[in-house]
C-alpha cells in the first residue's frame, strides 16, 4: 500500500456519494454520441411531420405515405444520419490476421455485421403504438387487445420483487457473474440523455409526461421521488442501415448496440481505437495493457487503470458492482501474464505482435469459457444440441449482430439470479473478519472497496465459494435491485425489474406469445395454458389478473417465470432465444477460435486446457480452487491445489524469426 493511498482515500470519501461521480460511469464513447445525436435529429424530424399530419388528417399517417424516398433521403442527409457506407477496405490482407477493434470487416460482404455502433437486429418486426416510434404505453388510455397495459412498477411489486433468495446446490456464484460479464461483451444499448433530444428542454428527472426522450414509469410509491413516477430515458435511436422503398423497417425507430456483438473480449480491449489506446501500455513496448499507477494490491499485483476515481476497462460498466471489477481485473492480469511469456518465447516479436497475439488468445478464452462452460449450464444440454449443435465452420451468411430481444429480454434472465448479498471470504473460505459480507447495494460503484478492502481476493473467493441463488417462480428479482438500484444520471434509487419491462416497451418488442410462436412453442390463450408453462400457479394467476390478455404479457416477464428445462437455468423460450443468439455469435464470426486458419491444431488443444480456475490460480493469491469454478465445491475437501489445474503451454505460439511479426 503506497503512501498515496491515504490522500486518495479522502478524495474518495468526498466524492463517492456525490451523484456527479456517476456521470463517469456507464458512459458512452464520443463516437456513439455523435451517431445517436444524428439519429435523434432524423427521428425527431420525422416525428414532428407525422404529428402534424395526424392533426390534419385525424388519423395515424405512416412516413412512406407522407414523404417520398427522396424527401426521406434528404432529411437523413441534413441530419447527418445517412446509412453507413460500406468501407471497401475489407479485402486488405492485414484484416485476415486479427480482428479490427470495432468489429468492422469481420464479415467481408457485410462489413457492419456485428460491428460496434450498429443497430440491434430484429428477429420479429417492431410493434410501436404508432407503428413507427412511440412505444407501447406511450399514449395513456390507448388500449391493447381491448385493455390497458399494466404499469411496470406494479408488475415488479406484485410479481417480481422478492425479499429473500434461496441458494441452489450445483453452481457457484461465478455462473451469475460470468453471465453479466459476458453480456457486457455482447451488447450495450446506449440511452438518450435529457439534453440529447434536439429542441427539447424537458428534464426527464422532473416529469411524469411522455416527452422524448423521457418515458417515465408510473407508480406512486417511494421510488417515484415524490412526483408519482420513476425517471426513464429511452434508448437512443439508430440511423437507418438502408433507405429505399423496400426498407420501411428502417424508418421505424431502431436501437443501437454501441459495442461489438462478437465474443471478442471487447470487455477487455474496448471497441474504438481511442479507448484501446487508453487501455494499452504503449510506452512499455511490451504489448501489455496499462495498469493502475497509483495503487497495486498487497502482493504487488496490478489493478485496472483509473479515470478520475473509477476503474477503466474495455467496457464502461465495469464499476457497477464489485464482482464485475474483480473479473475485469483478472483478465487484465491474464493479458499481461500471457504477453510476458510470449515475449520470452518470441523475443523478435514487435510490441504490436505481442499485443495482438495476446488479444487473440484472450478473445479465444472468452469464447471457450462461454460456449463450453457457461451456455450449456444456462440453457441445458438438450437445448444446446437443439439450437447450437457442433461447430461446422464459419458461415458468412449468418448475421452475428446482437438481436434486440436477446439484449432487451432473453439475456436479462440473469436479473432473476442476482444475489442480494456479496460474500467476502477469507483464506479458509469463511466470512472475512475485516471485510464482512455486504448487501448488494453497498457494492454499486465502489471501486475504492477493492483497493482499500483487501484487493480482489475476498470477492473472488466469495464468487467461487458461495452458491448461486436458486431460480424460483415466486422469488425472482432481489429487492436489492428492485428497491435500491443505482444507475447513471438518476440521483435516486430505481427498480431494475421496472427498467427491464419499460425497456422492452421502449424497444417495441412483440409480446410473449409472439416470441413463443417464433420459437415454435404453443400459444397461451387461457389461464390453464399459462399454468401449464409457468412454474407457480399463483404467479400465473397474478399475471393474467394484471395483464388481462395473454398477448399483452411482456416477453421478459413471460420468459422469466416459465418452468425451467431439466438441467438448465431457463425455460423453453429463453433457452431458444439465447441458444439462437449464441449460435449466430459462433457461426457468423470469421475469427471464431475454432474457425479454419485462426489457430493451429496444437494451439487449439492448448487453448482448450484453459479454465477460470487456472486464470484465478495464475492471477490472484488463491492457490486452492475447485476443479470447475462454476460448480459449488466444499472447502477444503473438494478443492484442489493449483498444481492440479491444467494450464496452456504457450510454446505452441513459438515462431521462427524469419516469419516475423507486424
Ligand atoms: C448485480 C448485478 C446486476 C446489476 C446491478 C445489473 C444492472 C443492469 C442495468 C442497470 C441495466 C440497464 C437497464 C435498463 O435501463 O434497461 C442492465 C442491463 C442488462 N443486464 Fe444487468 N445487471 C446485473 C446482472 C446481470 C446478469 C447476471 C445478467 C445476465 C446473466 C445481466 C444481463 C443484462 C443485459 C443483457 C442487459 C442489457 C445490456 C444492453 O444491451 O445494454 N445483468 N443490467
Ligand atoms: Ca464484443
Amino acid at each position: 500500500m503506497g503512501q498515496h493511498q491515504f490522500n486518495k482515500t479522502n478524495r474518495w470519501r468526498k466524492t463517492s456519494s456525490a451523484t456527479h461521480l456517476l456521470t463517469f460511469l456507464r458512459q458512452t464513447e464520443p463516437e456513439t454520441r455523435e451517431i445517436y445525436r444524428a439519429a435523434e435529429v432524423f427521428q425527431t424530424t420525422l416525428q414532428v411531420l407525422k404529428t402534424r399530419a395526424k392533426q390534419r388528417y385525424k388519423r395515424e399517417v405512416m412516413t412512406p405515405e407522407l414523404l417520398s424516398w427522396e424527401d426521406v433521403e434528404r432529411i437523413a442527409e441534413l441530419s447527418k444520419c445517412l446509412p453507413a457506407t460500406h468501407p471497401d477496405v475489407c479485402q486488405h490482407s492485414h484484416l485476415n490476421k486479427y480482428r479490427t477493434i470495432s468489429g468492422l470487416c469481420n464479415n467481408r460482404q457485410n462489413p457492419l455485421w456485428g460491428a460496434a455502433n450498429t443497430p440491434l437486429v430484429r428477429w420479429l418486426p417492431a410493434e410501436y403504438e404508432d407503428g413507427e416510434r412511440e412505444p407501447k404505453g406511450w399514449n395513456r388510455g390507448q388500449l391493447h387487445n381491448g385493455v390497458q397495459l399494466p404499469s411496470p412498477r406494479e408488475i415488479s411489486k406484485k410479481i417480481l420483487s422478492s425479499s429473500s433468495k434461496t441458494e441452489e446446490d450445483t453452481y457457484s456464484q461465478l455462473l451469475v457473474e460470468w453471465g453479466q460479464y459476458i453480456g457486457h461483451d455482447i451488447s450495450f444499448t446506449p440511452q438518450s440523455t435529457g439534453s440529447a433530444a434536439p429542441g427539447s428542454s424537458v428534464d426527464c428527472l422532473n416529469t411524469c409526461q411522455n416527452v422524448h426522450p423521457c418515458f417515465p414509469i408510473e407508480g406512486g410509491d417511494v421510488l417515484s421521488g415524490g412526483q408519482g413516477c420513476m425517471p426513464f430515458y429511452r434508448s437512443t435511436p439508430a440511423c437507418p442501415v438502408k433507405l429505399g422503398p423496400d426498407s420501411s423497417e428502417n424508418l421505424q425507430r431502431q436501437q443501437l448496440n454501441s459495442i461489438t456483438s462478437f465474443i471478442d473480449a471487447s470487455v477487455v480491449y474496448g471497441h474504438t481505437s481511442k479507448l484501446e489506446s487508453f487501455l494499452r501500455d504503449l510506452s512499455g513496448l511490451n504489448g501489455k495493457l496499462a495498469v493502475n499507477t497509483l495503487f497495486e494490491d498487497p502482493k504487488g499485483r496490478p489493478y485496472l487503470p483509473f479515470r478520475v476515481d473509477c476503474f477503466r476497462a474495455g467496457d464502461s460498466r465495469v464499476n457497477e458492482v464489485m464482482t464485475l471489477i474483480t473479473l475485469h481485473t483478472l483478465w487484465l492480469r491474464e493479458h499481461n501474464r500471457i504477453a510476458e511469456v510470449l515475449k520470452q518465447i518470441n523475443a523478435h516479436w514487435s510490441p504490436e505482435t505481442i499485443y495482438q497475439e495476446t488479444r487473440k488468445i484472450i478473445g479465444a478464452l472468452h469464447q471457450i469459457i462461454t460456449m463450453r462452460d457457461y451456455v450449456p449450464k444456462i440453457i441445458g444440454k438438450e437445448s444446446f444440441e437443439q439450437y447450437i449443435g457442433p461447430y461446422g465452420g464459419y458461415d458468412p451468411t449468418v448475421d452475428p449482430s446482437a438481436s434486440n430481444v436477446f439484449a432487451t429480454a432473453a439475456f436479462r434472465f440473469g436479473h432473476a439470479t442476482i444475489s442480494p448479498i456479496l460474500r467476502r471470504l477469507n483464506e479458509s473460505f469463511q466470512e472475512h473478519e475485516l471485510f464482512r459480507h455486504l448487501r448488494l447495494h453497498n457494492t454499486f460503484f465502489s471501486p475504492w472497496r477493492i483497493v482499500k478492502e483487501g484487493g480482489i481476493e475476498p470477492v473472488l473467493r466469495g464468487i467461487i465459494g458461495s452458491a448461486a441463488p436458486a431460480i424460483g417462480a415466486n422469488s425472482l428479482v432481489a429487492e436489492e435491485v428492485t428497491e435500491r438500484l443505482v444507475v447513471l444520471n438518476v440521483p435516486q434509487y430505481v427498480d431494475l425489474a421496472s427498467l427491464n419491462l419499460q425497456r422492452g416497451r421502449d424497444h417495441a418488442l412483440p409480446g410473449y406469445n409472439s416470441w413463443r410462436a417464433f420459437c415454435g412453442l404453443n400459444s397461451i390463450k387461457t389461464l390453464d395454458d399459462l399454468k401449464e408453462v409457468v412454474r407457480d400457479h399463483r404467479v400465473a394467476e397474478n399475471i393474467l389478473e394484471l395483464y388481462k390478455h395473454p398477448d399483452n404479457i411482456d416477453v421478459w416477464l413471460g420468459g422469466l417465470v416459465e418452468n425451467l428445462l431439466p438441467g438448465s437455468r431457463t425455460g423453453p423460450l429463453f433457452a431458444c432465444l439465447i441458444g439462437k443468439q449464441m449460435k449466430t455469435l459462433r457461426d457468423g464470426d470469421r475469427f471464431w477460435w475454432e474457425a479454419e486458419g485462426v489457430f493451429t491444431e496444437q494451439q487449439k488443444s492448448e487453448l482448450f486446457k484453459a479454465s477460470v480456475s487456472r486464470i484465478i490460480c495464475d492471477n490472484s493469491d488463491i492457490k486452492e480452487v475447485p476443479a470447475d469454478s462454476f460448480r459449488i465445491s466444499k472447502f477444503p475437501s473438494d478443492y484442489v491445489t493449483c498444481g492440479h489445474i491444467p494450464s496452456m503451454n504457450l510454446e505452441a505460439w513459438r515462431e521462427e524469426e524469419s516469419r516475423g511479426g507486424l
